[in-house]
């Protein structure tokens, strides 16, 4: 095992050194080489349906150190190329194997980044653990990015992915949302549960019977990210969400390049997102009730999100499209009150005075995704815009 390392000192062009003074670059990374091969150093971790693919595809090409695996066998499903599912379904095979399908090292190369984007690595528990295991001495190397979509979205595409993987899925999109409430309440109480909780995620009621799946639990982002958060330090965790990465999507590509470790580059920062996976757009969206009921069903684990954002414990995540500095206007947005105001408000609530950029992160959760999940539960979501929220703006989504 062992790590090639650009002169840290002076990054070449594609050196491995954040230009400026980023402060999630502080323990750049250099190539990880295992076994002979660059080893996933980038780890796109999910939510499954939330843009993934596109982001993967971005990031590469937005990054010219960033290496994607090659599938060794011609019978290899073409989504390995993104895909290992080390961590989920192929672990016991080793390192070797989980590295084999990556480029062969190259002495005095420049840096180069590995990524892995299964986006199962989220919803499936247990990934964290074999990632920290897997990486030791060479765990400060990793980099977590996680994207996350308003679960009621993510519901309706996985209800797409069900179809396409499975053919037929005997059940209609509105029926499909009200069996997955229902079963997983039901699911709930027999575990001593309820739909509120937090457990449900890691819990038997994560895999309901065919076609539910485990569709609700996916959406369980608290969690999840929580499971992450035990195993690594905030610092080498990046949150986007969907709504910025569609809507900002150079600025989101520049921050997680300095996030990565990489000069960032320069270049336009008016990039529009891959369109890969598209499929939302062939299929209708969920009555007012189905809404409604995922909504409901949702709300308290959303809130459960924001929650954790702002303890302690996630305060150095990295998100973006966020800038730490933008606290303020940030706040004064959500709230309508000066940022004098909303500090001295935030101190007396007992929440932390500075905002720390994952703090940053819950405030535009609750600005994109909270606001709009509350209107929506009353009103049915209009055509072509599902996601429209009261502030004007178009789209409001994460
Ligand atoms: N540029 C752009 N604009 C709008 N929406 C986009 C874009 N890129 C990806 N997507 C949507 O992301 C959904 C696919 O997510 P993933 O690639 O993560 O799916 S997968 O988990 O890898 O199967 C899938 O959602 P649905 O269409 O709702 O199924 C895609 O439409």
């Amino acid at each position: 095992h062992m790590l090639l390392s650009n002169d840290r000192a002076a990054p070449g062009r594609n050196g491995s050194v954040a230009s400026g003074n980023h402060p999630w670059a502080r323990h750049t990374p250099a190539t990880l080489c295992l076994h002979g091969h660059v080893a996933p150093t980038i780890l796109l971790l999910g939510a499954q349906k939330c843009g993934s693919t596109s982001l993967w595809s971005d990031l590469i090409k937005h990054n010219d150190g960033m290496v994607h695996a090659r599938p060794l066998l011609a019978s290899e499903p073409r989504y390995y190329a993104k895909e290992q599912h080390f961590f989920d379904l192929h672990f016991h095979k080793g390192m070797a194997f989980y590295v084999s399908r990556y480029p062969t090292c190259k002495r005095g190369a420049p840096a180069c980044y590995g990524i892995d984007a299964s986006p199962t690595y989220l919803r499936i528990p247990g990934t964290a653990a074999r990632v920290h295991a897997a990486y030791v001495g060479h765990r400060r190397a990793l980099r977590m990015i996680v994207i996350l979509r308003n679960p009621t979205d993510r519901v309706l595409s996985w209800y797409g992915h069900i179809g396409m993987k499975y053919l037929h899925v005997n059940v209609s999109l509105n029926e499909f949302a009200h069996l997955s409430v229902r079963e997983m309440r039901a699911c709930a109480a027999t575990h001593g549960l309820t739909a509120e909780s937090d457990e449900l995620w890691a819990s038997p009621c994560r895999e309901l019977h065919p076609p539910l799946y485990d569709a609700l639990t996916g959406g369980l982002y608290a969690p999840q990210i929580a499971e992450w958060l035990r195993w690594f330090p905030a610092s080498q965790i990046a949150l986007v969400t969907f709504g910025g990465y569609m809507n900002r999507t150079g600025k989101v590509l520049h921050d997680l390049t300095a996030f990565i470790g990489q000069r960032r580059r320069s270049g336009a920062l008016a990039i529009t997102a891959a369109r890969i996976n598209i499929r939302s757009t062939k299929r209708v969206s969920f009555n007012a009730t189905a809404h409604a009921a995922l909504t409901e069903f949702y709300r308290p684990h959303v809130d459960a999100l924001i929650a954790l954002l702002h303890r302690p414990v996630a305060e150095h995540m990295f998100s973006t499209p966020f800038s730490p500095h933008a606290a303020a206007s940030i706040d004064a947005a959500v709230t309508g009150r000066s940022s004098r105001e909303a500090a001295r408000a935030e101190s007396e609530e007992g929440a932390p005075a500075a905002a720390g950029p994952a703090s940053l992160l819950a405030l535009e959760f609750q600005r994109q995704h909270l606001t709009p999940v509350l209107a929506r539960s009353v009103r049915p979501p209009t055509a072509g815009c599902a996601h429209a929220s009261r502030g004007g703006g178009g789209c409001a989504r994460f």
